[in-house]
Formats: C-alpha cells, sequence, structure tokens
C-alpha cells in the first residue's frame, strides 16, 4: 500500500450557518494525479484550504504528511496555489521567486522553475505590471518552488489563454512523471481528463463519487435532447426529465437511440437540439438531484 501523504477523516466544515464540507473522508496516495470536481459553491476550495492548514474542520480530523498541516515543517513539505492569490505588485518576477525559494531549504533552482512555467522572459518584470495569466503561471509556478511532495492546485489555469494552459499541463505532467503528487481542482472538464488519474466529485460538501477518470467519464456521457412536444413521451433510456415553458428536456446516456426511439413514437414534435450536459449537469442527474434549469 502506498504511503497516504494527505487525508481527512469526517471532516465538517461549517461558515456560520453554511456546511461547506460535510463528514467528509479522503485520502491522497504518493504518486497520485487526483482531481477535485464539482459545482460552485461545492467545498472543493474548503478541501484544499484545510489540507493547506490555511483553514481548520469544525470537526474530524485533517492530516498531512504524517502531520498536522498547522505543523510548518509538514507545510513546507508542500506547495499551494489557492484559487486567488496576492503577490506584491512592487516585486519583481525573480525576485518573488527568490524569496519564497528562501522558505525551503531544497528549493528548486530558480532557471529550471522559470523555465518550466515559461517565467524566464518575465524575471526582471514586475509583478503589478503582468498580465493577469501571467500573473497565474507565476502564482503556480511558486507552489512548485520548495521541491514540495506534495501540491495544491485550486483552479491553476483560470484566466489562462489555450496554450498558456496546456504548457501548464505540461509543467504538472511532468511533476507528477518524476513522483510528485497532485491535488488540482477545476471545473473544466478538458483539464481534469487532461490530467487526473482519480477523480473525486464534491457535491453540496459530500464526496459524490470517487473513481477513476476512466470510470467517472462513463457517467459524464449524458446528453440532454430537448423538444417541443405537446406532452412528455414515454421512451427508454431518459434518466431525467425537465420541462421548460414549451420545450422538454430528456437526459439520457444514448441520444441517438433516444432519437430513433422519439422518431418512432409518431410523436408530432419540433426544434430537436442534442448537446451533452455539463458536468455539473450530469452530476446533478447521476446523484439523482433536481438538475436546474439550462
Ligand atoms: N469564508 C467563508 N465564509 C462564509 N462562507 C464561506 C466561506 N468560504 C466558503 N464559504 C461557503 O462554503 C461553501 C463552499 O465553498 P467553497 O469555496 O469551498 O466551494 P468551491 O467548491 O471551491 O466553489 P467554487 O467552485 O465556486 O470555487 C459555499 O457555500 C461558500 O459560500
Amino acid at each position: 500500500m502506498t504511503e497516504i501523504l494527505a487525508r481527512t477523516v469526517e471532516v465538517t466544515r461549517t461558515y456560520g450557518s453554511v456546511t461547506a464540507l460535510d463528514r467528509v473522508s479522503l485520502d491522497i496516495h504518493a504518486g497520485e494525479l487526483v482531481g477535485l470536481l464539482g459545482p460552485n459553491g461545492a467545498g472543493k476550495s474548503t478541501l484544499v484550504n484545510l489540507f493547506a492548514g490555511l483553514r481548520r474542520p469544525t470537526s474530524g480530523t485533517v492530516e498531512l504528511l504524517g502531520g498536522s498541516p498547522l505543523d510548518p515543517a509538514r507545510r513546507r513539505g508542500i506547495g499551494v496555489t489557492p484559487q486567488e492569490t496576492g503577490l506584491p505588485p512592487a516585486l519583481r518576477v525573480g525576485e518573488c521567486v527568490d524569496f519564497v525559494r528562501a522558505h525551503f531549504p531544497g528549493a528548486v533552482d530558480r532557471g529550471e522553475l522559470l523555465d518550466r512555467f515559461g517565467l524566464a522572459d518575465l524575471v526582471k518584470r514586475q509583478i503589478g505590471g503582468l498580465s493577469g495569466g501571467q500573473k497565474r503561471r507565476l502564482a503556480v509556478a511558486l507552489a512548485f518552488a520548495g521541491n514540495p511532495r506534495l501540491v495544491f492546485l485550486d483552479e491553476p489555469t483560470t484566466g489562462l489563454d489555450v496554450e498558456a494552459r496546456h504548457a501548464l499541463w505540461d509543467a504538472v505532467r511532468d511533476f507528477h512523471a518524476a513522483g510528485g503528487t497532485v491535488v488540482l481542482t477545476s471545473h473544466y472538464l478538458e483539464e481534469i481528463e487532461a490530467l487526473a488519474k482519480r477523480v473525486v466529485v464534491i457535491g453540496e460538501g459530500r464526496v459524490l463519487t470517487d473513481d477513476t477518470m476512466e470510470a467517472v467519464r462513463g457517467l459524464v456521457g449524458v446528453h440532454r435532447v430537448t423538444v417541443t412536444v405537446p406532452e412528455t413521451p414515454d421512451l427508454p433510456g431518459v434518466i431525467g426529465v425537465e420541462r421548460e415553458g414549451d420545450r422538454t428536456h430528456l437526459l439520457t446516456a444514448d441520444a441517438d437511440a433516444l432519437v430513433r426511439e422519439l422518431v418512432l413514437t409518431g410523436v408530432p414534435f419540433s426544434g430537436l437540439e442534442v448537446r451533452p450536459t455539463s458536468l455539473e449537469e450530469a452530476f446533478l442527474v447521476i446523484t439523482g438531484r433536481e438538475p436546474q434549469p439550462a
């Protein structure tokens, strides 16, 4: 059995009357690349912040590298890019990298880090003058500065263009290939598909699914077939129905078969539309919750 680098046991975290996490138990093993997925407000950032020692649980326990995430010695073994970072605007990129590296005994080589994250050309630039995407790249690079065993990346590529996003994926893959462990949150299914081997889906503070990418991809293959019909037809393979005005949305794992069945019924329909459901919609359906209108 591989070593557990981070763990929550029955962790609940509330903010006033809001339950952000509800009895979450999760183990992160050495060498894993785990994607945390879930709709807005699901509790992903709260979970990352608990692992990183930035928040404490209301109840339950959080372990990091065999100890408490509040212990600075444990925290030196990890890297974190929170969802929002405030970088000192007056510092130059190189100074900022050096400042962070100085906190870690085994920090990575400055030039190598800058190269890995495409920051070499920006080394002398003041942070305040960087574009949003450049700042984000720097914030992610800093998570790797201390040569961590485990990195937590909370929506690392938000605001990055396609090229920068792909470059960052390569850097994450390289880190993982060299033995690093990664936990990342993302709203982009594509990003989780590109990187994660294990996917943990969180909704309303609970772990809804924790499985391999392949298994979760199967769950997500839900399509929405939308038609205008006098009344909702009873068709095989429908796993969810929503009515919105005169439009009926039929959720199914096999849109082609559903459309064939629909034609065979002879029901007069119009305005046929077929589209993949978003990840959020798919999981709402799969977990038996009420899907929100599109
Ligand atoms: N500091 C806080 N004070 C009050 N409520 C909070 C605080 N932080 C988070 N919450 C609430 O806890 C819940 C979970 O939030 P969290 O940020 O962990 O979700 P998330 O899955 O990361 O969402 P998103 O995808 O939108 O970033 C939400 O209802 C949020 O409003």
